[in-house]
């Protein structure tokens, strides 16, 4: 068997989509025989062959082309009833083929004009259905569905600390939402809340600043967005600011407003942010609250036009937000009610100082005003110390699981792949196995750009993504991959956070990320991409000599889930723990534990949940009080010292 070669991987893809006929079969080692063109299986057989679509080639040229003259795209006279909207040719003179389309936003089409909800002033508390949007914008068929395994993840430890402590609530049912929102909560799919939006539903309608740390797939992006939005919308006419009436606004004729929003929601990455728009797009169906998204590398005027017709939720990337709140003209923080920090960790690190001070307290924000909410599935020490300055002295902190665990719906398979070796056992891989959604993790533009290629030639259909492609190239990169049309990606670690992407089946790590391109947190955000949500998952990691720095706690990282640990990481296995992952992972300890703690904390299974309903698998989340519990939940508790890093003094300002 080759060095790379993988045990019951196929075991791990029960989603995938195998083509008609015999499984296909392991190639390690022939393939250095194969032709130099297309790949070939062991028995001969091509990609689409075994059953992989034909690659796509993608027109660089024609497609940023089309980035000239981006505000024909406008959509500024878009309605409720608009059929999908056609792309404008006529300023251009060029034809762009509209191919793709995710959610109403065709291949073509900045995302930023994606189409909302447009609130007519002569509605009432809640507008009309209009089927078209609501299909673009609940119906899609690539949208993530929960999985099988959607009650492990209800089953994890939920540890509260901090000085607050929060009943939780179980069924958005019985979450005191507004009307619209648990409508379109349920035209969503959603019924039953993940832990970490049962604790932080309650505490954001108490009105607690919030820290959530949870896994990735977990549901985070509801867990702020749903009680936010849920909050405004009864007020949304007293609170928001005027704005043209869109059922007459007309783009260059009508009175343009300064944008005011209520909630700003910043995110590390473009895909994320226009992500967390669409979810937002979503949540605001038929209300006036008007989502809005800016980032970087999309054409301003676009952006401009949206604001301009009025935002109350604006979803931003650090930068081209502080480019705006710079031009007072078009945007004020002044009405802000809800900041959130989507991938806090990321975000609160030195390299994002400047913008993170900036928008944190250097707006015209009335800081006194403002809620602060912080999500993310890591969190590091430097983040959390940067976090507290912010938080007031009461506030809520959530942590689901370990800071920066890996799901156990996620099977990791680690191989010692030697460098030279990597792109042959990459194609071992993809051809190995049945064809399925997957996402090829690289640590620079230039692997990406190579590997891209590589694969392309060989005749796999894939695309990639980095920060060097422009911001065309990159949303189209991702509509691709979404709608499966190119189902392998091949990125560098900018798209890692945050990717919601239906069915990915398998993560791949052809460079595990060392410490220099994030260590171990980058890998649980990267194998995260995949077995989101209660689905399952295939996380396989190329390691060599390369990766020894990342040994030692990738070890503890598999151990945490039960993972198989190869006979070449033996060597970092700690005392207690057998190379079949077996052993207590309680002993295990982890860098981001030190300091957590700070002698307050209470674990749902102690004293909120029902630890032997949990421990048996079923739902979980007491909405009751359970029996027995002497609790203080929902009451105030000090803290006679805060030893945990934490910080509980809130001092407000600038870190
Ligand atoms: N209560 C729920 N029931 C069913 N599906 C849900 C629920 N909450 C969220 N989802 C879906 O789960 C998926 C993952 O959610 P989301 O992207 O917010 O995860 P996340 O915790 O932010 O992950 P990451 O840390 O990777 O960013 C989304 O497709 C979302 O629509």
């Amino acid at each position: 068997m080759a060095a790379w070669e993988t045990k019951g991987m196929a075991e791990a893809l029960p989603d995938a989509n195998p083509p008609a006929g015999d499984k296909p079969q392991s190639t390690s080692g022939e393939m250095s025989h194969a032709p130099a063109a297309l790949a070939l299986t062991a028995d001969g057989k091509t990609p689409q062959e075994v059953g992989w679509v034909a690659p796509t080639a993608y027109n660089y040229l024609l497609y940023n082309a089309s980035g000239k003259d981006s505000a024909s795209h406008s959509a500024a006279t878009a309605t409720n009833d608009d059929p999908d909207r056609e792309i404008n040719t006529e300023a251009t003179g060029y034809q762009l083929p509209v191919t793709e389309s995710y959610q109403g936003v065709a291949q073509g089409e900045w995302h930023s004009n994606a189409k909302v909800y447009e609130w007519n002033d002569e509605y009432g508390d809640i507008g009309p259905k209009f089927d078209q949007l609501e299909k673009q914008l609940f119906g899609d068929v690539n949208r993530v569905r929960t999985g099988i395994n959607f009650a492990n993840i209800s089953e994890i430890e939920v540890i509260q600390e901090g000085t607050v402590r929060i009943d939780p609530v179980r069924l958005f049912d019985d979450a005191g939402l507004h009307p619209a929102m648990l409508e379109n909560v349920k035209l969503a799919g959603y019924t039953q809340c993940t832990p970490v939006q049962a604790y932080t539903l309650p505490a954001i309608l108490k009105g607690y600043d919030i820290v959530a740390c949870a896994q990735t797939g977990s549901g985070k992006t509801a867990a702020y967005l749903i009680p936010t939005l849920s909050k405004l919308m009864g007020k949304a006419k007293k609170l928001a600011a005027f704005r043209p009436n869109p059922a007459t606004f007309e783009a260059g004729v009508s009175a343009a407003v300064r944008a005011e929003p209520l909630i700003l929601v910043v995110a590390p990455s473009r895909e994320l942010a226009t992500q967390i728009f669409d979810e937002a797009r979503r949540f605001c169906y038929r209300t006036m609250l008007r989502p809005c998204v800016i980032y970087g590398g999309g054409p301003t005027i676009d952006q401009i036009r949206q604001l301009e017709k009025g935002c109350d939720v604006l979803i931003a990337t650090p930068g081209r937000l502080c480019d705006f709140m710079d031009r007072t003209h078009l945007l004020t923080l002044k009405r802000l009610k809800y900041i959130v920090i989507d991938e806090a960790d990321e975000l609160l690190t030195s390299d994002w100082e400047q913008e993170m001070n900036k928008i944190m307290s250097g707006g015209d924000q009335e800081e006194g005003n403002i809620t602060y909410l912080l999500y993310s599935a890591t969190f590091p020490k430097t983040a959390r110390d940067i976090a507290k300055n912010h938080l007031a002295h009461e506030h809520v902190r959530i942590r689901v699981g370990r800071a920066g665990s890996s799901h156990v719906n996620i099977k990791q398979d680690i191989v010692f792949v030697e460098s030279s070796l990597k792109r042959q056992a990459l194609l071992d891989l993809l051809m190995s196995k049945p064809p399925a959604r997957t996402i090829v993790f690289v640590n620079s533009k230039r692997a990406a750009d190579e590997v891209d290629d590589f694969l392309f030639n060989k005749g796999l259909p894939c695309t990639s993504i980095h920060a060097d492609r422009t911001q065309r190239e990159r949303e189209d990169a991702i509509r691709a991959f979404r709608s499966g049309t190119s189902p392998i990606l091949v990125a560098t670690g900018v798209s890692a956070r945050g990717l919601d992407i239906h069915n990915v089946m398998h993560v791949i790590n052809y460079d595990l990320p060392s410490t220099q391109f994030g260590g171990i947190e980058e890998y649980t955000h990267r194998i995260g991409r995949t077995g989101r949500i209660g689905n399952l998952g295939l996380a396989t990691s190329f390691y060599n000599d390369h990766d020894e720095d990342l040994g030692a706690t990738l070890v503890k990282t598999l151990l945490e889930t039960k993972q198989v640990i190869p006979d070449f990481l033996h060597q970092y296995l700690p005392e207690g723990f057998t190379a079949e992952g077996e052993g207590d992972a309680a002993q295990l300890k982890f860098e981001t534990d030190s300091d957590f703690g700070d002698g307050t904390e209470e674990t749902a299974a102690e004293d909120g949940g029902d630890p032997g309903q949990a421990a048996s698998g079923e739902a979980w989340g007491a909405a009751e009080e359970p029996a027995g519990a002497t609790s203080d939940w929902g009451v105030t508790k000090e803290p006679a010292t805060d030893t945990s890093g934490w910080g509980t003094t809130g001092d407000s300002g600038a870190w």
